[in-house]
């Protein structure tokens, strides 16, 4: 089943055509990967999915991107704060809040409504535990999540995405500031998470592209070239440019 399906997207910063007629179906409890060259718009398209490009004032957006085939860019019938909470993300570069790590997973809920201190403290469990960090930091919850290591601040990024309860989460390149041990855990996490959430991931890594997901979209100057089943686009691609990337011969 699809989660997500685009039609005919196209983005412009000002005059710049950054994205160019995209169509994809993603599915469900997958996880899809974004391969391509630096300055393709892999961001661009990951961002347009939860409506982040809303915050860039010269951005203007043609198309629909249909989320349970509701389309997200349709304001008569759709709430911004709850795309976002249905559509979490997690950054490049881990982010967490200069608070507590108590506090960065709460946050989201609290902002939700939800006040109770039994149902936050379960809430900041479950999801410190499905992020695969709450051993690591259990006895400390109340100190300033800042004093951890990088690739467990990208767990605690990962645990405040989830603490919300997504249909999916957007990762942009979350392992690219980690180091190869941090990396695999986060590999390990994405892939039991998907079991329940839909997984859009950008990497720059191709290897682990291969390694875990499930689809592959290949982007070129704006134009989403090929988008396949991760095996057939990494043994045997039907473009040539997308050959030419995927061994090495790009450029
Ligand atoms: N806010 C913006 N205003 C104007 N142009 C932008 C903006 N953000 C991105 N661009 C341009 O859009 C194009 C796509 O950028 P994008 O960040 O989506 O690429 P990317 O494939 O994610 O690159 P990378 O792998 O380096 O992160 C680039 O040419 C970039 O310069």
């Amino acid at each position: 089943m699809d989660k997500i399906i685009v039609e005919n997207l196209n983005l412009y910063y000002g005059d710049f055509q950054a994205l160019k007629n995209i169509n994809i179906n993603i599915p469900k409890n997958r996880i899809t990967a974004f391969i391509g060259p630096s300055g393709c718009g892999k961001s661009t398209f990951l961002k347009t999915l939860n409506r982040m490009n809303d915050l860039i004032s010269d951005c203007r957006i043609e198309g629909k991107v249909l989320v349970d085939k509701e389309n997200i860019y349709d304001n008569s019938n759709i709430n911004i704060n709850n795309l976002r909470k249905r559509i979490g993300m997690v950054f490049q570069k881990p982010n967490p809040f200069p608070m507590s790590i108590y506090d960065n997973i709460a946050f989201g809920p609290r902002t939700h409504g939800i006040k109770s201190k039994i149902k936050l403290d379960e809430i900041v469990e479950k999801s410190l535990k499905n992020a695969a960090i709450f051993s690591e930091v259990k006895d400390r919850l109340k100190k300033n999540a800042l004093e951890l290591s990088g690739g467990q601040q990208q767990r605690i990024c990962i645990a405040r995405a989830l603490a919300v309860e997504p249909e999916v989460l957007l990762l942009d390149e979350p392992t690219s500031a980690l180091d190869p041990i941090s990396t695999i855990k986060i590999e390990e996490l994405v892939e039991d998470l998907k079991d329940v959430y839909t997984i859009v991931m950008v990497t720059h890594n191709m290897q682990q592209a291969t390694r875990i997901s499930d689809k592959t979209a290949f982007f070129l100057s704006g134009e989403l070239v090929e988008f396949d089943d991760t095996h057939i686009i990494f043994s045997n691609p039907k473009d040539k440019r997308t050959e030419d990337y995927i061994t090495g011969r790009f450029g």
